[in-house]
């Protein structure tokens, strides 16, 4: 086993983690620019102490000021394994005076760290993306035992994020190295004795607040963006995907971040999330998730915001769509990651007189889901919490009372619950318009294109939609009609690629996501202006 993992090892005999590793997985550079190998094998040898640090006995410990640190609340937060339901991980509660110091140490370290050249910035960056590519293993069993995400796509996730902040380095280098210049006399009155230069300046201290579902690919997400603009970042990570987010963190711990820009600061939402996002210290808030970005929109001071949060993706089936790619689309697009996704499909509004071919075809594919634990790579696997089972089991059985057509008979055991169609569902039951975000969705017969559009924008959400149609002319001007911040044709709704604007409407959320937009919300315009004291071009 490389000593790189070896604390990984340690935590393995002590029950608190368990994957298997080989060389082959965890070894070599493949992938990591030259450049970096050296510092590789640096960390290699520092890794050991830095990852004993990250934990205490059998709690991690949360970040600040470049250390690991253990809570002076005393208080331990669990993570319950969606899985087993018996407590998997333990993280710090933090109290309010850390969240303080954090702040603090958080605004020193950005004012240092906007006057260190944009290179440099992404230099690092660069390294962060290439250990988190390499620890990517560990961060995905995390991922697993955490959230119950099938294993092959919890290793996705991480270098998916890898690959994010790669980009966000280059993108960064790009566009924060561009401004521009304007002269006075374009403007009625002005003789062209005013040059004005722009350029983007960071925001100061960025909270980031990412949901369970992708914990570390939202959280780069917000990490990435702010660092390479010259932001502090303080992160407070869901509790479910707590520990894969301090893994990720450590990630930029030995990438050799300055101490104190980055933090992590872990405990439950409801016991420190008020603070968090009304301290005084925040200059910007960037969130994911549900409800509670809306009460957060509410409760936070005059700071930009970046809300991701909810939605009820439509997906719009026209006479002429080709069924297979729909089905096809359904599945993944429904059903991956259990439907615990905001991008998930949520419903299905379909011509009637394709109706019964498009159901068949997709119980057909549904018959083939595997459902079973994350470890196995099931393809539905626990919903994150007994109260999300709940709550999704509550939308079945209303929409059983009020007549929606079972296409298959509802199961669940513990968290897990089996894939299941409805068909036949109504405007009146609480499936139509309520997200599950679980592996049930709801098919609604329509007789009318219009009817479909009414129904996706009658939503309070607008995050994306989808049409499926061979007539193109047509789906753009559907895709126009419907309110809803991205419209996938013949494909089901997506954030990725990462760099693609990804933004809701209504409820779905406030500016707009990918890299590029994101570094740009986290910066302001600063301009200068020269002053010339006669016109420019007057000499000669
Ligand atoms: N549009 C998008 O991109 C996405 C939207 N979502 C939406 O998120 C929801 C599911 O994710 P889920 O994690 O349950 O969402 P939540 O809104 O419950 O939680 C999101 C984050 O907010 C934290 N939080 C909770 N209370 C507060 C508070 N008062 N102040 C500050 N932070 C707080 C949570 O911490 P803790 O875990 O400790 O409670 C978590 O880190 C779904 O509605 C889904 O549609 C999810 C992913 C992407
Ligand atoms: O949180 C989510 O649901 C993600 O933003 C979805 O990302 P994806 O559509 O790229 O899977």
């Amino acid at each position: 086993m490389s000593q790189l993992f070896c604390s990984f090892h340690a935590l393995e005999s002590k029950g608190l983690l368990h994957f298997s590793l080989n060389q082959q997985q965890v070894g070599g550079n493949r992938g990591v620019p030259t450049s970096y190998m050296a510092n590789h094998s640096v960390l290699r040898i520092s890794s050991c102490k830095a990852n004993s640090e990250i934990l205490d006995g059998e709690a991690y410990k949360y970040y600040a000021d470049g250390e690991w640190k253990k809570s002076s609340s005393g208080k331990l937060v669990p993570i319950i394994n969606p899985t087993t339901r018996k407590v998997h991980y333990k993280v710090q509660a933090c109290t309010q005076e850390e969240v303080n110091k954090v702040m603090e140490t958080a605004k020193i370290a950005q004012k240092s760290w906007a006057k260190t050249p944009l290179w440099k910035r992404a230099e690092l960056l660069h390294k962060a993306a290439s250990i988190l590519k390499e620890y990517k293993t560990p961060i995905a069993e995390s991922l697993v035992k955490e959230i119950a995400k099938p294993a092959k796509d919890a290793v996705t996730e991480v270098v998916r994020s890898g690959d994010l902040v790669s980009y966000c380095a280059e993108e960064g280098v790009r566009i924060l190295g561009e401004g521009k210049f304007l002269v006075s006399d374009s403007f009625p009155g002005n003789d062209r004795t005013k040059y004005c230069l722009t350029s983007k300046i960071p925001l100061g201290v960025v909270l980031a607040i990412p949901p369970f579902n992708y914990p570390v690919n939202l959280a780069v997400s917000k990490i990435a963006p702010a660092l390479i603009a010259g932001n502090s970042l303080v992160l407070k990570p869901p509790t479910q995907g707590a520990v894969s987010c301090l893994h990720m963190v450590h990630c930029f711990h030995l990438a050799g971040f300055p101490k104190g820009l980055i933090s992590c600061v872990t405990g439950k939402g409801s016991e420190i999330g008020d603070f968090l996002t009304m301290h005084p210290g925040v200059s910007c808030i960037s969130f994911t998730g549900g409800d509670t970005g809306i009460a957060i929109s509410k409760k936070a001071g005059m700071i930009p915001l970046q809300m991701e949060l909810g939605g009820k993706d439509a997906c719009i089936v026209l006479e002429d769509a080709d069924l297979d790619l729909v089905a096809a689309n359904i599945i993944k697009g429904g059903f991956s990651y259990s439907g615990q996704r905001c991008t998930a499909v949520k419903v299905v509004l379909v011509m009637e007189s394709v109706a019964d071919a498009l159901v068949e075809k997709v119980n057909k594919r549904v018959a083939k889901l595997t459902v079973g634990p994350p470890e196995e790579n099931s393809d539905i696997t626990p919903v994150v919490s007994e109260s999300s089972a709940n709550f999704i089991e509550g939308l079945v059985v209303d929409a059983k009372q009020k007549g929606a057509t079972f296409c298959q008979e509802y199961k669940r055991d513990g968290n897990l619950i089996w894939p299941l169609l409805l068909d036949n569902v109504r405007p009146d039951m609480r499936i139509a318009w309520e997200e599950p975000f679980g592996p049930v969705l709801p098919v609604i017969r329509i007789t009318s294109v219009e009817e479909g559009i009414h129904h996706c924008n009658a939503s309070n959400f607008g995050l994306q939609g989808c049409v499926f149609t061979k007539d193109i002319n047509k789906a753009i001007l559907i895709g126009d009609a419907m309110e809803t911040g991205t419209v996938q044709i013949n494909s089901a709704p997506a954030r990725g690629p990462d760099h693609f604007p990804f933004q809701g409407i209504k409820d779905s959320g406030i500016g707009s996501q990918g890299i590029t937009n994101s570094i740009n919300m986290m910066t302001k315009i600063k301009t200068t202006v020269i002053n010339l004291p006669t016109p420019s071009y007057s000499m000669g």
